[in-house]
């Protein structure tokens, strides 16, 4: 079956190559259509077989299953160029947040979902969320979750979470490589290790704790109470994290959501205005 990617950015980009590397899609089972046309025939040349459509329409009439890999504020001009030609039988998927599954499937015929990825894809791992439509069929959803199952951990969401879980399954591996970069820039500054050997040493260990966590048996508690023993140094840290990191992951969560609320009002507006019956 032709899989067609509507954008080839970075996700667009990361998607097609996991499912390439898990072995699930073969190049030739890939069309690809982006708007700067460089980026897809790159994809191409670095995986011979992979075609590039030469428009969103032409991709769109030849791919039972299209995935918008697509920012919000790029919703309506693909769907104006692919609505005419959408039909019934073909399943859309969007890896965009903010749209909702009713405006898309008042906008082509297909049967949609949402599913949204994580960079953690790129090593064939973290979570993805489903969102079904409501005219996906049982067989269709199989489909997806097959395809998903080599990537990732699939996990069915209700749309009302997307926000919530996105922050936590897509959006969190740059919260925390954000919090190891404060934490080696700090080591700098009050040791002056150096920085490659700060940089390094919070990376492996941020290799080894993801094990630990999904492997090797410890849960979030359990791993802090192994590490800090009775009395010792890291109890001393972890008070000073329990007072002051906290209360900004609350407004951390809060920001997103605004974000999220702004985007869903700009994309029903966009999606909306002027449109066709
Ligand atoms: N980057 C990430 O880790 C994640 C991103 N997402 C979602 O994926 C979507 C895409 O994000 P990125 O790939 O990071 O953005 P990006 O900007 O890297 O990629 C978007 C691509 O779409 C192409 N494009 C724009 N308009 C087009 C059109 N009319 N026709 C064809 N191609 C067009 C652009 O040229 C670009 O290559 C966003 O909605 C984002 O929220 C979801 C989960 C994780
Ligand atoms: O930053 C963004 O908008 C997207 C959503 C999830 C990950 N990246």
């Amino acid at each position: 079956m032709t899989v067609g990617f509507i954008g080839t950015g970075s996700m667009g980009r990361t998607l097609i190559e996991a499912f390439i590397q898990a072995g699930k899609l073969k190049p030739a089972d890939i069309l690809a259509a982006n708007r700067t046309k460089a980026k897809a025939a790159l994809l191409a040349k670095n995986h011979p077989g992979l075609r590039v459509a030469h428009s969103n329409r032409q991709l769109a009439e030849e791919s039972p299953c299209i995935f918008l890999c697509i920012k919000p504020k790029e919703y309506r001009a693909v769907l104006e160029e692919i609505k005419d030609v959408v039909r019934p039988n073909q399943i859309v998927v969007s890896i965009t947040s903010p749209v909702m599954i009713r405006d898309l499937e008042e906008w082509v015929p297909a049967k949609v979902a949402k599913i949204i990825p994580s960079i953690t894809q790129a090593v064939l791992s973290g979570n993805s969320l489903f969102v079904p439509g409501s005219r996906l069929t049982e067989e269709d959803q199989e489909m997806l979750w097959d395809l998903f199952s080599t990537v990732s951990r699939p996990l069915v969401i209700e749309e009302r979470h997307t926000r919530i879980a996105s922050d936590l399954a897509s959006c969190s591996p740059a919260f925390l490589a954000n919090l190891l970069e404060k934490l080696a820039d700090a080591a700098v500054e009050e040791t002056k290790i150096p920085p490659e050997a700060a940089r390094s040493l919070v990376t492996q260990m941020a290799h080894g704790l993801g094990r630990l966590l999904t492997e090797g048996g410890f849960t979030l508690e359990s791993l802090q109470d192994r590490v800090a023993v009775p009395g010792g140094i890291t109890r001393e840290g972890l008070n000073l994290l329990d007072q002051d990191v906290g209360p900004v992951f609350n407004r951390l969560i809060r920001l997103t959501h605004a974000k999220y609320d702004e985007d869903v009002q700009q994309v029903q507006h966009s999606l909306c205005t002027g449109k066709k019956v």
